[in-house]
């Protein structure tokens, strides 16, 4: 038998722990007794209809919100006991909300998040730091793109472009909420594709990527949180949380699933 005091050892791994976690805004619960633990060498997706509290919980785990009640702690600080300005260059953080310049340049928006600002504003980046951001900006197809203004770039190559900008502080916890959002097939099959990649990377970040499609899930991904009215239907291993029961609850509606080279396909029963 172990002795007592192991079972209190926190594991280094851990990236993410919400314990009971709600939220409330204007006397209603955003989410609602939420506990999720997520691991450095895990890829999660956090599927559910609208309102499920997706964004909530993901903007949790980017520090971008404290809890009203329970406790969240991610990269082992605890929200509300920390340096919050300190914690947020450790997280890369990519979504529909967050507004870029869209005068400066593919390469300028990457390369200004190693210095957690926006906008290229009289400092001084070094070479590391350029060649950092055009490697990245390589990794996710569009480092032909690096001197066009990001305004002049379609939505597929902004998404690539800020999951660039996302990468740049080589964050321990990468969090992507609906980077598929608005893309046309061909824009979302080719960021399904490099998202499989960094999800196959050893050296990546432990990733969280929310959607409302099964469609969207990159292979690759090891784990998924199914999210209904602020509370969790199923959470756990990919392969055991995502079926098509689990699904029809998320949804409330029957639904059947398939699944085809490492890709899920939802439909109605
Ligand atoms: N500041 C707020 N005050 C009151 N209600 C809010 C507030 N912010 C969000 N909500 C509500 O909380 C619920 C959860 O919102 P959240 O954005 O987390 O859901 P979501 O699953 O990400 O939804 P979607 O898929 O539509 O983006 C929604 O019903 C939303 O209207």
């Amino acid at each position: 038998m172990s002795p007592p005091w192991l079972d209190w050892h926190v594991s280094d791994d851990l990236v993410i722990e919400v314990e009971q976690a709600t939220v409330t805004r204007n006397r209603s619960d955003l989410i609602r007794s939420v506990s999720w633990q997520v691991e450095l060498d895990e890829r999660w997706v956090i599927l559910g209809p609208n309102g499920a509290g997706k964004t909530t919980l993901l903007n949790l785990a980017g520090a971008r919100m404290y809890p009203t009640r329970g406790s969240v702690t991610v990269l082992g600080e605890r929200l509300g006991r920390t340096n919050i300005a300190e914690l947020k260059p450790r997280i890369g953080f990519s979504s529909n909300g967050l507004v870029l310049p869209a005068e400066e340049t593919a390469r300028d928006i990457v390369v200004t998040a190693s210095w957690a600002v926006v906008g290229r504003f009289r400092e001084r980046y070094d070479r590391m730091d350029e060649a950092r951001a055009m490697a990245l900006l390589d990794q996710l197809g569009v480092a032909g793109l690096a001197d066009r203004l990001y305004g002049t770039l379609s939505e597929g190559e902004r998404k690539r472009v800020q999951i660039a900008r996302a990468l740049m502080t080589d964050p321990e916890l990468l969090l992507l909420d609906e980077p598929s959002a608005g893309l046309d097939l061909g824009a979302r099959e080719d960021l399904v594709r490099r998202l499989a990649g960094l999800a196959a990377d050893p050296d990546a970040p432990a990733l969280v990527l929310v959607t409302h499609h099964v469609e969207e899930i990159p292979p690759g991904f090891t784990h998924a949180m199914l999210m209904r009215d602020g509370g969790v239907v199923a959470q756990g291993l990919l392969r055991d949380t995502i079926t098509a029961e689990n699904l029809s609850k998320t949804f409330g509606m029957p639904l059947h699933l398939s699944t085809a080279n490492d890709r899920f396909h939802a439909q109605g029963a």
